[in-house]
């Protein structure tokens, strides 16, 4: 595998400040001009799994001459709730942060919304770095400036818009990731591919073992061609006033199973799930062929993502799906595809048709 590094750029032409998505080996070295010269204090936010590389960042940056703190928070869903980010107000304001300290939220998706909601909302928004450490991480939540939290009502509901500095993706990160965490993030790489960039499918259907292990071949080209789908779409869509939604193929059913499992399912099988039901939906809808449509099933399958739900939780389902920000009043919105990397909305579906594409993927 290559040793160079790929720089990506994201904004500069919707009225943001430009950033770039590094993707490499051995990268923390550029930690250090990302945080700037104005900076005393920096806040590294890092869940408890990786509490070695989150103190060991720490100390470096102590070395380095700033205040440095580790702020140590839970794993996985359980970081994105109000009570952790007030915890991580707590440990800023006990530290003495100010509007030029910085923010770095080293690890997978969950700490990345987390930590850059903290970033967002803290003296009304402070810089920030990702350090995204799993593959959904690398190739969705640490780009964009999506940060938020879940409440009890729903996944996501509380968050902002709030670019990163710049995001450090160092492809060493993922060796320590358990194969069903790297497997969950190939759901957003195949939600690129079908949305924008169908190479990336020929990719994984040429290996799909190879696609589930770090050690592929094709490892870093997968991760940089998702990042760049998600940064072109952003860059001309940050806020999500019409292009961005694509980036939501799959989480409208996906989000629904997340909380429905109380968030023990990982984002990215809710997801699968997700994009084989708005597979379906878009070929019930008449938009989609038979071939692209069955595609969503072989492909997700051979990687190892599941497909399916159960049958009798689809009235629940349904009401937490009204609650998606994609909804308006009471019409739900669904993305949906009209052929191979042509994402397009369906609006307020026959419920009929619904339950019927829902009946494909429930067991
Ligand atoms: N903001 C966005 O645009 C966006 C995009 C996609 C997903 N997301 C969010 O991302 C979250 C899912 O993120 P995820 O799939 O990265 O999972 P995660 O952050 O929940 O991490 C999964 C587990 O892996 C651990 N972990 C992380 N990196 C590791 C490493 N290198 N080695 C060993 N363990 C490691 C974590 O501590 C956690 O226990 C969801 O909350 C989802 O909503 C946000
Ligand atoms: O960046 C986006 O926009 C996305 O929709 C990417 C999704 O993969 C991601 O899960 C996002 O957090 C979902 O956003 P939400 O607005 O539906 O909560
Ligand atoms: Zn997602």
């Amino acid at each position: 595998m290559s040793e160079s590094v790929t720089r990506i750029q994201v904004g500069g032409s919707a009225g943001s400040e430009p950033y770039e998505v590094l993707v490499g080996r051995r990268l923390l070295g550029e930690l250090a001009g990302l945080i700037g010269e104005k900076a005393t204090r920096v806040a590294v936010i890092h869940p408890e799994a990786l509490a070695e590389t989150g103190e060991a960042l720490r100390a470096d940056l102590a070395e380095q001459g700033y205040e440095a703190v580790a702020i140590q928070v839970p794993n996985a869903e359980e970081a994105k709730t109000a009570e952790v980010a007030a915890y991580c107000w707590k440990a800023l304001g006990q530290s003495g942060f100010t509007r030029t300290d910085v923010i770095v939220g080293v690890g997978g998706g969950s700490t990345t919304d987390l930590a850059g909601f903290v970033a967002a909302t803290w003296l009304r928004g402070v810089r920030w770095i990702a350090v995204p450490t799993t593959v959904l991480a690398m190739v969705d939540a640490a780009v964009g400036g999506k940060t938020g939290i879940n409440t009890a009502e729903g996944k996501n509901l509380v968050g902002s818009f709030h670019p990163p500095a710049g995001v450090l993706c160092d492809l060493a990160a993922l060796d320590s990731l358990p194969v069903n965490d790297y497997v969950s993030g190939l759901a957003e790489v195949i939600k690129a591919g079908f949305i924008a960039d169908p190479a990336i499918l020929d990719l994984i259907e040429a290996d799909p073992q190879a696609a589930r292990t770090p050690a592929g071949p094709h490892t870093a080209e997968l991760i940089e061609r998702s990042i760049r789908v998600k940064a072109e779409v952003v860059s001309s869509d940050l806020k999500e006033n019409g292009l961005r939604e694509i980036l939501n193929y799959g989480h409208t059913l996906g989000h629904a199973i997340e909380k429905n499992e109380r968030y023990k399912w990982r984002h990215g099988a809710a997801v699968s799930v997700g994009m084989h039901f708005a597979a379906e939906l878009g070929r019930l809808a008449g938009r989609l062929d038979d071939a692209t449509a069955d595609r969503h099933r072989a492909v997700l399958e051979s990687v190892g993502l599941p497909l399916s739900y159960r049958y009798d939780q689809w009235p629940k389902l349904l009401q937490t799906m009204k609650v998606d920000k994609k909804s308006r009043g009471d019409l739900l919105r669904f993305i949906v595809l009209d052929g191979l990397a042509k994402p397009t909305v369906l609006e307020g579906p026959d419920p009929a048709m619904l339950l019927a594409a829902y009946g494909e993927v429930a067991e």
